[in-house]
């Protein structure tokens, strides 16, 4: 395939290189994170609004909540955010790109540092990303997503939110095991499950059973 390049993208094309790994971050706390340690190393910031519901689908499945991610223009899911710009704070970044990605009205809702839930570095690329969340109303949700198309990014560097399925089906893997095969931007499906467990959405224990059979289905893929 011919190499056509990165254009303006250049400067930022190893940030969201595919192929990021779990060990390639580490937690650290918000406070290190927001540290003159960390002042010359690259930010992003990144947010899941996610809403609780207990509906049954098919007299079957708890849906458990709705969480809202999205498809980026490179193919690979992520959560709203992006890059923090110079001189901006990460928090400050978080609620921006919810307005540029989701459309989100900062009047009626907007992040703040008690919605932080983890930071992390990843020193071979000198990045350290924040990870914010909040829980709305399923209301509040649902006109999220009904603004989502007129949002000033959509159709450009987001391509639609989506609710990943929060519960596994009964091959043991439609569902979110299924939902966790899919490419991810940065950390994010770690980040959907330090979510997930932080909000108390699934337990530990669940959460560890949708993890194992997404890995185990991929080494039977492979075989
Ligand atoms: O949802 C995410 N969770 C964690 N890391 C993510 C997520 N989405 C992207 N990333 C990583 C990928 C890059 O290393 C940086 C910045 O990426 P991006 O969101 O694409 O930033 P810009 O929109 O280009 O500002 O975070």
């Amino acid at each position: 395939m011919a190499d056509i390049g990165w254009g303006q993208l250049q400067a930022y094309e190893a940030y969201g290189r595919a192929g990021d790994k779990k060990e390639d971050f580490n937690i650290i706390s918000y406070e290190e994170a927001l540290s003159d340690k960390y002042s010359s190393s690259k930010h992003a910031s990144h947010s899941m609004l996610f809403a609780r519901n207990d509906a049954i689908l098919w007299d079957l499945y708890n849906t458990r909540g709705t969480v809202l991610m999205q498809m980026r223009f490179d193919g690979l899911l992520g959560f709203p955010g992006g890059l923090v710009d110079p001189g901006e704070h990460p928090l400050e970044s978080a609620n921006r790109e919810m307005v540029e990605e989701i459309g989100l009205d900062l009047n009626i809702l907007k992040l703040s540092d008690s919605d932080h839930v983890v930071s992390f570095v990843n020193k071979d690329k000198n990045l350290v990303l924040h990870f914010y969340g909040k829980e709305i109303t399923l209301s509040q949700f649902q006109e999220i997503e009904l603004g989502n198309l007129k949002a000033p990014d959509y159709g450009s560097e987001t391509l639609g939110v989506i609710r990943p399925p929060l519960f596994t089906m009964g091959d043991g893997y439609r569902g979110l095991p299924a939902f966790l095969s899919n490419s991810f931007a940065g950390n994010a499906r770690q980040e959907l499950l330090i979510g997930l467990q932080h909000f108390k959405l699934l337990s530990e224990d669940e959460i560890q059973e949708a993890v194992k059979s997404w890995l185990t289905f991929q080494i039977k893929n492979t075989q």
